[in-house]
């Protein structure tokens, strides 16, 4: 039996695919499993309980990923599970950046009561006039799951677009257009681009990408959209070029109280991934994922521990052991097991990283005995009998 919480509300079409074998509980304290979405987990005490946590979405930049390796704990993430309701929203933003979408349908509120108002509204609309995206230029910063998504729907808009990923997933770029222009330096979509959208992790590395001078190269007709995190901005950089008159529009799915409101800016509430399609197919991802470490301990889509998959154990038992990634450690583990007159008949060990991950599948019953002398060996962080 395994008890499973969840942080944000999860949709039930993934927690429905929980078998009888898993409880779901309110607290995290005594949880094996949880499921997230954005709720910051960085000052949550992880209880020694718990076993892995899967967020429900693409950034894990709210949960911490150090200290839950350490102490045993896998975090999975859903890739691309929701990058085309936040392609969609992409498009919205450029849209509503392009022309005054929001002042045109204001005004028609405003002047609801205008018996006139079709007469009036072709007197006015002018007021809200704007450009079309097709012919311009888009630069599309991080060609993962969302930005070839974007990159690519971006080229049928009539659009010429540009792409910027050094750590382009072999993946990723068979999925892009051929029509996408590679670039190698950044700073040429920021001087070239009518549009420049960034869709890259939040790390220390991509921590306000768009700086000041990377503002201060664009084109005062430029929109930028940020529909990956405010902080790959240096948002107060962007509200005085906005001010200036610097850059045109500023477009971004993360609320602050030096956006919103802010001259040019236009702010949604973290919407890209709020939509029926988006939120089904996260839960039902991370479920199976969660599902997959818990009965067999096979690790899919992890961003902390590495991806392994010995498939459903058949032998008489299976251990599992999280482990720092230094030598020694598989020699150690078939001593214990040998000198226990264990034969193991299938095994495998991954690295990434500091951390590391071994599956033993063997042919008798592993003993508690065997399994506290395997926990006392030195940099092994969790060992666990998934069978
Ligand atoms: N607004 C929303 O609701 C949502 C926001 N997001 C955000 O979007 C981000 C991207 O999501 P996905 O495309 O699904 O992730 P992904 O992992 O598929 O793609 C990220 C891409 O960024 C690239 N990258 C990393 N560092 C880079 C750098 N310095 N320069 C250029 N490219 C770099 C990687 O090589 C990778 O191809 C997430 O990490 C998350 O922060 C994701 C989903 C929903
Ligand atoms: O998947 C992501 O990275 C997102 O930003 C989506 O966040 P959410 O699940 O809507 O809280």
């Amino acid at each position: 039996m395994f008890n499973y919480t969840c942080l944000n509300p999860i949709a039930g079409v993934g927690l429905d695919l929980f078998s009888d074998d898993y409880k779901k509980v309110d607290d995290l304290a005594g949880a094996d499993a949880a499921l997230v979405r954005s709720a910051a987990m960085h000052d949550l005490d992880l209880p020694d309980s718990l076993l892995a946590v899967a967020r429900a979405g693409a950034g894990v930049n709210n949960i911490p990923l150090d200290k839950c390796a350490d102490k045993g704990i896998v975090v999975f993430n859903t890739p691309g599970a929701n990058a085309n309701g936040v392609k969609e929203l992409v498009f919205a933003g450029m849209l509503y950046a392009s022309r005054d979408i929001v002042g045109g349908i204001d005004w028609c509120l405003a002047n609801q009561n205008d018996d006139n108002i079709a007469k009036t509204a072709e007197k006015q609309k002018k007021n809200f006039a704007g450009t079309e995206i097709s012919g311009k230029k888009l630069g599309v910063i991080g060609l993962g799951a969302i930005g070839v998504l974007v990159a690519n729907a971006a080229t049928h808009m009539g659009m010429e677009v540009y792409g910027y990923d050094p750590y382009i997933s072999v993946n990723a770029a068979w999925n892009l257009s051929r029509s996408v222009k590679h670039i190698s330096n950044v700073e040429d979509i920021y001087k070239e681009c009518d549009y420049i959208t960034i869709h890259v992790p939040l790390l220390d590395s991509t921590r306000k990408m768009i700086d000041a001078n990377a503002i201060a190269m664009m084109k005062p007709t430029a929109i930028v959209l940020n529909f990956a995190r405010d902080l790959l901005v240096d948002e107060e950089a962007m509200v005085d070029a906005l001010a200036a008159g610097k850059i045109k529009k500023y477009v971004s799915d993360f609320p602050n109280t030096t956006t919103v409101g802010a001259k040019g800016c236009i702010v949604t509430p973290h919407l890209g991934a709020s939509t029926a399609e988006s939120e089904d197919n996260c839960a039902i991802m991370a479920v199976r994922e969660i599902r997959d470490y818990m009965e067999n301990g096979n690790i899919t889509h992890s961003v902390n521990y590495p991806d392994c998959n010995m498939g459903a154990c058949t032998t008489a038992g299976r251990v599992a052991i999280l482990h720092k990634n230094v030598k020694g450690m598989i020699g150690q583990y078939t001593t214990v097991l040998g000198e226990a007159d264990i034969n193991v008949s299938d095994m495998t060990n991954k690295a990434k990283g500091d951390y590391a991950y071994a599956l033993i599948d063997v042919d008798s019953q592993i003993t508690d005995d065997v399994l506290k002398k395997l926990q006392a060996i030195d940099d092994v962080l969790r060992v666990r009998l998934v069978k």
